[in-house]
């Protein structure tokens, strides 16, 4: 949100007096600096409009959407999913849940603030490649280390440009999810394209595996400080909680730390049995990219940790949650993903704008008696969040910890410090 505040400032110079600004004078001085330090040309990117088209997506229902292309070039396949977030592909980019999936942007012009090094989300770029209508010519922030197309090809993570992104969303939601090939491949015919398309599937994969840490770490990095938002629920009290890694964005572990917590993060594949011999204040399973069906032994991890200590689980993790519990999830049209999605919290009865990607859901009606539907989205109706009281549990399935969008859920991290408080205190 804070770069868009900056990159707002250069466009709108009245912007420079935004009257709850901590300190302006900072502000204008930063801003003024990076619009002549960090002004890019994108390389290879100059002589447009004249690039013609060097990239096709075949969709698995035939269509061929013929694209410039930047990143990385090749042929890779992966389903598309389009995303309403209006800033934030860096977090996008980095989120590891994306794994096996083409991000298409509904937000028509990126690359306008480069990337940085602070908004990584992992430490590698998962997912498939990058779809959007229009790249920007020029980088221009503060904070802008270098620009989009160049990221993308060092990763070697494809991206296409000049593409209707408005009519593929259109088709996705009317349609649902689509798998589709990119290429950039001349010597590739469309029908080959199409098969490859048509013999792909994400579905009962197991992509966790993939994405996961290899071996157990400790977390100690908090929000920076120039960043800081909330710093209510901290008291001091430090609570070990043990982070599952299915796939986990860095911004769960930062806003953890900031509400105080010691954590230890593990492979999806660490033994519950592990777990619970270090006697761990709560449990933290994370999200992750792929179908939660696909994943029985982490399922199975789950069971055996519920009931013993607070859980909280988030996206995947609450997926797998709503699974250890007897219930079942199921893939749906064309899911989530997006940072503007409003959810209601059913008891408060307030409504939060929040972050969310997810193409699974959990059906509610398949929970036992006793599971309660904390949250519900507003767009749909599906269910955006569990509690069972009676083993400590409580699960999300959005992003309480935004990175990008909206902080309005970041209270559900002070919710499960509250969760293991109260455990501590009566064990
Ligand atoms: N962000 C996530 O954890 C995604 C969850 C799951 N992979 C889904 O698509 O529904």
């Amino acid at each position: 949100m804070a770069t868009a505040a900056f990159n707002l400032a250069l466009i709108n110079p009245s912007t420079f007096i935004l009257p709850k600004s901590p300190n302006p004078t900072k502000l204008r001085v930063r801003t003024l600096r990076c619009s002549s330090a960090t002004a890019n040309a994108v390389p290879g990117l100059s002589e447009r409009p004249w690039k013609t088209s060097d990239a096709r997506l075949v969709l698995e229902d035939g269509s061929i959407w013929r694209a410039k292309s930047f990143g990385a070039s090749g042929t890779q396949v992966g389903e598309v999913v389009f995303n309403t977030s209006l800033t934030g592909y860096q977090e996008i980019l980095t989120d590891p849940s994306y794994a096996g999936q083409f991000v298409l942007m509904t937000n028509p012009h990126i690359g306008n603030t480069g990337v940085n090094f602070d908004d990584e989300e992992s430490n590698q770029c998962f997912l498939g490649g990058l779809v959007i209508r229009s790249i920007s010519i020029s980088t221009s922030n503060w904070r802008c280390a270098e620009t989009l197309g160049d990221y993308l090809a060092e990763r070697n993570i494809m991206g296409i440009y000049d593409v209707d992104t408005r009519a593929i969303t259109r088709r996705l939601r009317q349609d649902g999810s689509l798998v589709g090939v990119l290429s950039t491949e001349e010597s590739k015919t469309d029908e080959e394209l199409l098969e490859m398309s048509r013999s792909w599937d994400i579905v009962g994969v197991d992509l966790i595996s993939g994405v996961s840490c290899k071996e157990p770490y400790e977390w100690v990095d908090k929000t920076n400080s120039e960043w800081e938002f909330n710093y209510s629920g901290r008291d001091g009290e430090a609570f070990h909680v043990v982070a599952y890694d299915f796939g986990i964005k860095h911004n769960i572990l930062r806003r953890l730390a900031s509400h105080g917590c010691k954590i230890t993060v593990v492979p999806s594949t660490w033994p519950a049995s592990e777990i619970l011999k270090r006697k761990p204040d709560g449990v933290l399973f994370s999200n992750g990219p792929g179908d939660p069906s696909a994943v029985p032994y982490a399922v199975e991890t789950v069971k055996e940790i519920l009931g013993k200590v607070p859980v909280f689980g988030i996206c995947m993790g609450h997926q797998l949650l709503g699974q250890a519990l007897g219930g079942k999830t199921f893939k749906m049209k064309f899911g989530h993903h997006g940072g503007n999605h409003p959810v209601r919290n059913l008891r408060s009865g307030h409504v939060e704008i929040s972050a969310q990607n997810h193409n699974y859901a959990v059906d509610p009606a398949s929970l036992p008696e006793g599971v309660e539907v904390t949250h519900v989205n507003l767009n749909d109706g599906s269910c955006a969040g569990l509690a069972y009281p009676a083993q400590n549990i409580m699960s999300l399935q959005y992003h309480p910890e935004a990175s990008p969008g909206p902080r309005d859920s970041d209270y559900a991290f002070g919710e499960f410090i509250k969760l293991m408080k109260k455990v501590k205190v009566n064990a």
